[in-house]
């Protein structure tokens, strides 16, 4: 069973003064829905990267499956963890099927064109993030929501164990938001590991089933959403009123100007 574990993690915040200094000792595990949650330039962006290997903490180690992230070859951790960013350059022009297909890139050898089973598994995500009409239009003719769909759709093919993602519904209409929380619901329901960082405590509420919380000026908590998604903890993170009602069995909660 997948598991990230973070040891006294202190994620490293540019030209941030003071760092921050409460470390983050937790483990994500195979079926588990993680959001983090916490105000704009807390680090949450930050912590997924440094969580992808991308940047070097300040302090402190992660492991995949009891393996240090840094002793693995970065093919090997490319196959495993997966992460969508929050922006999407447009790099060079590519369609968005070729798009897609990069997320196969770290399951082929040196050299290796992609096969039919990998040409059939970057269809499949197109169809999944309903994006197959589109796979031969360039990747920059997208709109935000499309181009954010296309962007999951290449973690969806690349398939890895452990799925950070970065604000997975920004640009998203109020169907696609579901569809893409569901599609990420089903991945952790597979046994993998799904991170990701959220601005709305709603789509945390119904959907996440651990969050981890980022103030700026406290202690970090951690736990199980049902536990932690309450006023109290809620309104000093965002430093905002926040009034809260009952939906389904699940809190919802409204900003009050
Ligand atoms: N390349 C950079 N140079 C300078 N400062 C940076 C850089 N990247 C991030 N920062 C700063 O680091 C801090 C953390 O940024 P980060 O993007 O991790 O926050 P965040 O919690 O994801 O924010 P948001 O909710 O706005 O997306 C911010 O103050 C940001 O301005």
């Amino acid at each position: 069973m997948t598991k990230l574990k973070l040891t006294q993690l202190l994620a490293a915040i540019p030209n941030k003064s003071p760092q921050p200094t409460h470390a983050l000792s937790l483990t994500f595990q195979a079926g588990q829905m993680w959001g983090i949650l916490g105000p704009n330039g807390v680090g949450k962006t930050t912590l997924l990267h440094t969580l992808a290997a991308l940047k070097a903490p300040a302090l402190g180690t992660i492991e995949l499956n009891d393996q240090p992230i840094t002793e693995l070859h970065r093919l090997r951790l490319a196959q495993q963890i997966g992460i969508m960013f929050q922006e999407h350059q447009d790099g060079f022009p590519a369609s968005v099927l070729e798009t897609v297909l990069l997320g196969r890139f770290p399951h082929l050898s040196p050299w290796e064109m992609e096969s039919e089973q990998d040409l059939a598994l970057a269809h499949a995500a197109l169809e999944r993030l309903d994006l197959a009409e589109f796979a031969q239009r360039a990747l920059n003719s997208l709109s935000g929501g499309e181009r954010q769909r296309a962007a999951l759709a290449a973690l969806t093919a690349q398939a890895p164990d452990v799925w950070l993602v970065d604000e997975p519904t920004n640009h998203l209409d109020l169907h696609y938001q579901v569809a893409v929380m569901g599609l990420l619901a089903e991945q952790a329901s597979m046994e993998k590991v799904v991170v990701m960082s959220l601005h709305d405590v709603n789509v945390a509420a119904q959907w996440c089933s651990h969050v981890l919380l980022l103030y700026p000026d406290r202690p970090p908590i951690w736990g199980k959403a049902a536990s932690l998604l309450t006023q109290q903890n809620l309104e000093p993170l965002y430093r905002q009123k926040l009034a809260m009602t009952e939906l389904n069995g699940k809190p919802l909660f409204v900003p009050i100007a």
